[in-house]
């Protein structure tokens, strides 16, 4: 089986978590700012997810799994420490579903990599299931290279290409100037506020 990396939209979809335990906590934890609309069915939940049910950030069915449950869902998460109840899951998931099985790599078809956010910057890592933890070792050496400093950094690059694409300049010297802001001189706040300063004056007048 080969999986591939793609980024997923998930505003208004609905997202529903079999389990209330630790890993279904992390799988939340990727899932908040995405504004799906979270639904856990669990007879519990540990206390960090009680807490986020109580901030309204995730809905919470205190019950077993019923086939019913993944209805509509756009992505369905099994996350329970029941082995039987997660193959249950599986089994009753239409095929042309998305769905993440914790405990067996190999069955969904949705894989959640190792990841971390610097702004628009996302860094994630895969081993497709060979070693979760040497997944979670290369973020820890990433996110030490790619420090917090870098989500200023991104915005920077976003401001820039944005002028660059509003500019008048000749495609060839764009490309140049993207390249150039790659430099690690730009890391600097002070090289790149005289960056976009001058970019500015490429912009079209409007008509
Ligand atoms: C990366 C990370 C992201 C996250 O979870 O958010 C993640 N697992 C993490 C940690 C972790 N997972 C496990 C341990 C215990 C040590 C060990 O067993 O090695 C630790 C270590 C820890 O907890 O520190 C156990 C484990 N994991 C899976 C199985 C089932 C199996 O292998 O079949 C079992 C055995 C369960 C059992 O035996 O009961 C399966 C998957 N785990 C994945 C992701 C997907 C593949 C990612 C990839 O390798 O590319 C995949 C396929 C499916 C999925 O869940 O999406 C996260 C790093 C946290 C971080 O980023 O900080
Ligand atoms: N993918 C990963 O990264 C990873 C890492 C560690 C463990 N695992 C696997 O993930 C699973 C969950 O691990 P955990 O540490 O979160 O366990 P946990 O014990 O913390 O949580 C299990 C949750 O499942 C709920 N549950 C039990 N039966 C249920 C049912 N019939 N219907 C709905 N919910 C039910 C429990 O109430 C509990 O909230 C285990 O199978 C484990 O093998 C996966």
């Amino acid at each position: 089986m080969t999986f591939i990396p793609i980024m997923l939209d998930l505003k208004g979809r609905k997202v529903v978590v079999i389990g209330g335990g630790h890993v279904a906590k992390r799988r939340i934890d990727s899932l908040l700012d995405s504004e799906a609309f979270l639904t856990v069915i669990s007879p519990k939940l540990i206390p960090e997810l009680i807490h986020y049910y109580e901030e309204a950030r995730i809905n919470w069915e205190q019950k077993c799994f019923s086939p019913d449950d993944v209805d509509e869902a756009f992505l369905i998460i099994v996350a329970t420490n029941n082995r039987t109840v997660n193959n249950t899951v599986v089994e009753s998931t239409p095929s042309n579903r998305l769905i993440n099985a914790a405990d067996k790599a190999d069955v969904g078809n949705v894989h959640f990599p190792a990841h971390f956010e610097r702004g628009k910057l996302t860094v994630a890592i895969s081993t497709h299931g060979a070693s979760p933890l040497f997944a979670k070792k290369i973020k820890k050496d990433l996110s030490n290279q790619y420090d917090e400093s870098y989500e200023q950094y991104l915005d920077f690059l976003f401001e820039a290409r944005q002028l660059l694409k509003q500019s008048n300049l000749p495609h060839q010297e764009r490309r140049n100037h993207l390249h150039e802001i790659l430099s690690d001189e730009y890391l600097d706040p002070q090289a790149q506020k005289k960056m976009l300063h001058s970019l500015e004056h490429y912009i079209k007048p409007p008509i």
